[in-house]
């Protein structure tokens, strides 16, 4: 086995081809077998086990700074920098992160998740390598879809002005999570089009080399003089950019010939590098938005498996029966249409659908001008990247209270992803914005009726559910709620827990028949009942929420209380003020303190012990 050869970048340099081509079938057996197991980002990870290669055995990490855009597509990355024993953590609680991660690793240069800050990182590195005199090299490896993000292609455009001498590897395999979408990327499927010129070169370079270097370097700095010429239309010369390729990113002795000239080359520089999603694995190859996320599988037998009726899925049956009742209604995406339950959507309303690309910002921003327009926009987001567009939420759609709905996803703890991905922060972020709205369903029938009745309010309405699964609603069934009302569950003796959306199941589970324990369904946190709560400061009161606690539903409670001029005794149970690492949701749920065993201690504080402790 080579990989065994492999315990730093350093190790590639000293094997030659043979051993290099084995080392990457090693290397793709590696990522399925843990995958499998763990779940992971499969399809992109294998898509960049070339790439990576010969990144390491050109460059010199960590010395040489090689960023990741994304870092999930980084897995042969981690196992040729020192962590192929630790691979078989891979996402587990306590193991290595699913993405690169400055503090895991020397090689890993940046800490990510979100896509399309790689070029700015370099930049910024760049900038500071030269003004420390020093003479490394910067790469950023981004994804045709990370390229999306207008950040991405702000820093570009600040790449090419400043001329720093750093390369950027456009990793090419014309895929977000689903089929890629922008301008920039039917740019460059005309411009793989004349890959069969790439490919000629490639025969003319190999002739030429053989029978004299010089005039192949000659002829090569010809053709990179004429490429100025014709490629006028590039994007990246445009720039400021040298734009090099398209090249095939699995021919390893190619991309290593390459990129041993590139590092020569003064200024900023794109290799544009065309590969294949899922590449080495047929099921991957064939289906790379199944298998750019897998949770485990078979990997002898490998099919795909049902996570389960998800809340991402009711939502996106109930826009897609809503579409059918409201003509106005309209549903974006950033680059999330299968996260966010939305193909069926996208398939019975193609006209009223819009993926935007990775770019949050112009996701929010384009629901305000069709609203402007009298149109319904959905933005069906991930709370985690609504933090992209809080901007966008404040100037362009609350100042003029625009009715707009953000179906917020994966709010809360969501696992394996870790600290980049958990949604912990947006009911802080949203609540001090006035005009909004702030609901949590607790079941799909609520979430039905949230969305119904949200396309009907004169202002911009957030409506957040956990990554879980839950029970599937009747089609045709639109429930009605009495707008910005709590509803009680179970009535109590001595305190109420007021629960805000995913922890509602665990306070039913914790107050149990124990007559002292009230049950709130505390499903609006702007506007909060504060009738209701008016009439249940005289109980103890626990809120409840998966949220961090700075700024959350607790605390909306607290300063409700305090306005009112009313004393309860209060006790906030939410997430304390530190990040959460990867790990199962149960668990992390456990740690942070919200679980049913968390609420009983808690209740047990308020003086309300156990039943059988009684
Ligand atoms: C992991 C994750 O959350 C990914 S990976 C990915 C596709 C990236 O496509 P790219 O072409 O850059 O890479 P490829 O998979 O190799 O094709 C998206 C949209 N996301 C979700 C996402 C959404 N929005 C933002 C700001 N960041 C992320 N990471
Ligand atoms: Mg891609």
């Amino acid at each position: 086995m080579v990989l065994e050869k492999v315990n730093s970048p350093e190790d590639l340099k000293a094997l030659d081809w043979d051993e290099l081509l084995a080392l990457a079938e090693e290397i793709r057996s590696e990522i399925i077998r843990v995958t499998a197991q763990n779940g992971g980002h499969l399809a992109s990870s294998l898509g960049a086990v070339e790439l990576i290669l010969a990144l390491h055995r050109v460059f010199d990490s960590p010395r040489d700074k090689i960023l990741f855009d994304v870092g999930h597509q980084a897995y042969a990355h981690k196992l040729v920098t020192g962590r192929k024993h630790l691979f078989h953590t891979l996402r587990k609680e306590g193991g290595i992160s699913g993405f690169t991660k400055v503090s895991e690793s020397p090689h890993d240069a940046i800490t990510v998740g979100h896509a399309s800050t790689s070029l700015a990182n370099a930049l910024g590195m760049a900038i500071a390598r030269d003004l420390q005199g020093e003479d490394h090299h910067v790469v950023a490896v981004i994804g045709d879809g990370a390229l999306t993000g207008g950040m991405a292609l702000a820093a570009l455009n600040k790449i090419g002005e400043l001329g720093k001498r750093m390369l950027i590897v456009l990793n090419d395999n014309e895929m977000s999570i689903s089929e890629n979408v922008g301008g920039l990327n039917r740019y460059f499927k005309e411009l793989q089009i004349r890959k069969w010129v790439q490919d000629m070169e490639k025969l003319g370079r190999h002739i030429l080399e053989q029978i004299s270097p010089r005039l192949f370097s000659l002829v090569d700095r010809a053709k990179e003089a004429a490429k100025l010429v014709l490629h006028q239309e590039n994007p990246f010369y445009a720039w400021g950019i040298r734009y090099v390729g398209p090249v095939d990113g699995h021919d390893l002795k190619g991309l290593v010939h390459i990129l041993q000239h590139l590092k020569e080359l003064e200024g900023p520089t794109l290799l544009h590098v065309v590969t294949k999603k899922g590449k080495g694995y047929k099921v991957a190859e064939a289906d790379p938005i199944y298998w750019h996320g897998p949770p485990g599988f078979d990997p002898k037998k490998p099919e795909k498996v049902s996570k389960g009726y998800t809340w991402s899925q009711a939502f996106g049956d109930a826009v897609t029966e809503l579409a059918h009742m409201e003509p106005r209604l309209f549903v974006i995406t950033p680059a999330m249409r299968e996260g966010s339950g939305l193909v069926r959507y996208a398939q019975e309303h193609p006209e009223r659908f819009l993926d935007v690309g990775i770019c949050e910002d112009v996701a929010v921003t384009t629901a305000a001008g069709m609203a402007l327009k009298g149109m319904k926009p959905i933005v069906a987001i991930y709370s985690t990247f609504l933090q992209r567009a809080y901007d966008q939420v404040i100037h362009d759609v609350a100042i003029e209270s625009l009715p707009v709905v953000f179906a917020v996803d994966r709010a809360g703890l969501v696992g394996a992803d870790g600290a980049t991905h958990h949604g912990v922060f947006d009911l802080a972020y949203l609540r001090t914005v006035p005009n909004v709205e702030i609901a949590a369903p607790k079941d799909a029938l609520e979430l039905r009726a949230m969305l119904k009745q949200a396309l009907a309010r004169p202002n911009p309405v957030f409506i957040r559910y956990a990554r879980d699964n839950v029970e599937k609603a009747p089609e045709g069934v639109w429930p009605e709620i009495p707008w910005g009302r709590w509803e009680v569950l179970k009535e109590g003796t001595e305190v109420y827990l007021l629960a805000f959306g995913k922890t509602l199941a665990y306070a039913l589970e914790a107050a149990g028949d124990d007559p002292r324990v009230g049950v709130v369904n505390a499903r609006f946190l702007k506007p909060l009942d504060r009738e209701m709560l008016k009439e249940l400061a005289r109980y103890k009161l626990l809120t409840v929420e998966d949220h961090q606690k700075m700024g959350g539903f607790g605390s909306a409670v607290l300063e409700a209380l305090n306005e009112m001029g009313l004393k309860a005794e209060v006790r906030v149970l939410a997430l304390p003020d530190r990040f959460f690492e990867h790990g199962a949701i149960p668990s992390l749920h456990r740690q942070a303190g919200i679980d049913p065993e968390g609420i009983r201690k808690a209740l047990a504080e308020l003086g309300i012990a156990p039943v059988h402790e009684r």
